[in-house]
């Protein structure tokens, strides 16, 4: 791993982000230095923002200013807040290193994550008391916690004068690139959430998982399997809405460091999704692929070409798991099936 900074606030971000992320820390190392530093901000600060949302011991009547105030906070010297448990309450406690980095970066690296956090507090605040009913809502929460992000990384990207202007306006295709990212983490962890203590939030779309089930934790048992299965690839059908949009964004960057970067999450999260499909060890365990397997695609993701070959291999892979699940299908008619839209 690299040598830290000599800067003790450069030092301790750098030293916090494999602690918060595991690829991402990897992938960060592989942009030009000043949008490196920005990119390792702008996560710390999106973590910190994360941890207070996820935080359940913080009322709500508290919860809800701080989600608001939370971009201006992070512009104070010194703040912080107690949130968090283990390697994320390690962050919060050395916030104020992370708004000393903040504060000396470059002035238009500064606004672009302070707007993307102003807008996200707010619509976690939102969220905080509505749940996640028709599809819609379940676009609009991805868009607050990941689309925004993709929106912020464009306009960093345009600002570095590494990609185009065209970037620092390319809102719609950078949402896509998040709610890809978000939605397959939604599908992947669905276990680990719903066991949460004390209370799981969860992001299902009652508007999808209503069509298969009376509950949510119906999925996880045994004899509601197949139900499970159907609207597990109803989830993952809809997560793949946004994979097209996502290769349409990639294939305007120029920046080689700037590809990968966008790229290596993209294709994990596809060969996720792919891992998934018609998965019974989704509602039984934690879906994760080998480390062997990721390690393939941080170093063989380095052109359009291998990016495009591995989401097709996904594609192809999705499509036979479909047909053949379609056959199996076939023989229960009584049931409309989404794999149809896959075919
Ligand atoms: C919610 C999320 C999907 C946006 C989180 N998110 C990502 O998922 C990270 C990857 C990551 O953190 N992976 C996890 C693995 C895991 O969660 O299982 C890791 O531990 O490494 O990538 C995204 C990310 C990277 C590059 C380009 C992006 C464009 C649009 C939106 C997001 C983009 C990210 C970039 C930034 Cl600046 C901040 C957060 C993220």
């Amino acid at each position: 791993t690299k040598k830290l900074p000599k800067q003790p606030d450069l030092a301790f971000c750098y030293g916090t982000l494999p602690k918060v992320s595991r690829s991402f820390a990897i992938v960060i190392q592989q942009l030009p230095e000043g949008l490196r530093d920005a990119f390792c901000v702008f996560y710390l600060v999106l973590r910190a923002l994360d941890t207070v949302e996820d935080d359940m011991s913080i009322p709500i009547d508290k919860k809800v200013p701080l989600l608001h105030a939370f971009h201006n906070l992070s512009q104070q010297r010194g703040w912080t807040t107690k949130a968090g448990v283990a390697e994320y309450a390690d962050l919060m406690a050395g916030y104020p290193a992370v708004i000393q980095v903040y504060l000396q970066l470059d002035q238009q690296y500064c606004k672009v994550i302070d707007d993307v956090c102003r807008r996200m507090g707010a619509g976690m605040a939102d969220f905080i008391t509505d749940d996640v009913i028709t599809v819609d809502d379940y676009d609009l929460y991805c868009h607050y916690v990941a689309g925004l992000v993709g929106v912020g990384s464009s306009q960093l990207f345009a600002a570095s004068g590494l990609e185009s202007e065209q970037y620092a306006a390319a809102d719609e295709l950078s949402n896509h690139m998040g709610l890809f990212l978000q939605k397959t983490n939604i599908i992947r962890d669905y276990l680990e959430d719903i066991m949460e203590e004390p209370a799981p939030r969860m992001f299902w779309p009652r508007e999808i998982w209503g069509k298969y089930v009376s509950s949510l934790d119906d999925l996880r048992h045994p004899q509601n399997e197949a139900a499970a299965l159907h609207c597990l690839n109803h989830m993952i059908c809809d997560a793949l809405r946004h994979a097209p949009h996502s290769l349409e964004y990639m294939v305007g960057l120029r920046n080689y460091q700037i590809f990968r970067f966008c790229a290596i999450p993209q294709v994990m999260a596809i060969a996720t999704l792919a891992l998934c499909y018609n998965n019974p060890a989704v509602f039984r365990g934690k879906v994760k692929m080998r480390r062997g397997q990721t390690a393939k695609y941080m170093m063989e993701t380095d052109s359009m070409q291998t990016l495009l070959e591995a989401f097709m291999d996904f594609g192809t892979m999705l499509c036979k798991k479909a047909k053949s699940h379609r056959i199996a299908m076939a023989k229960d008619p009584t049931r409309e099936t989404v794999v149809e839209r896959l075919g």
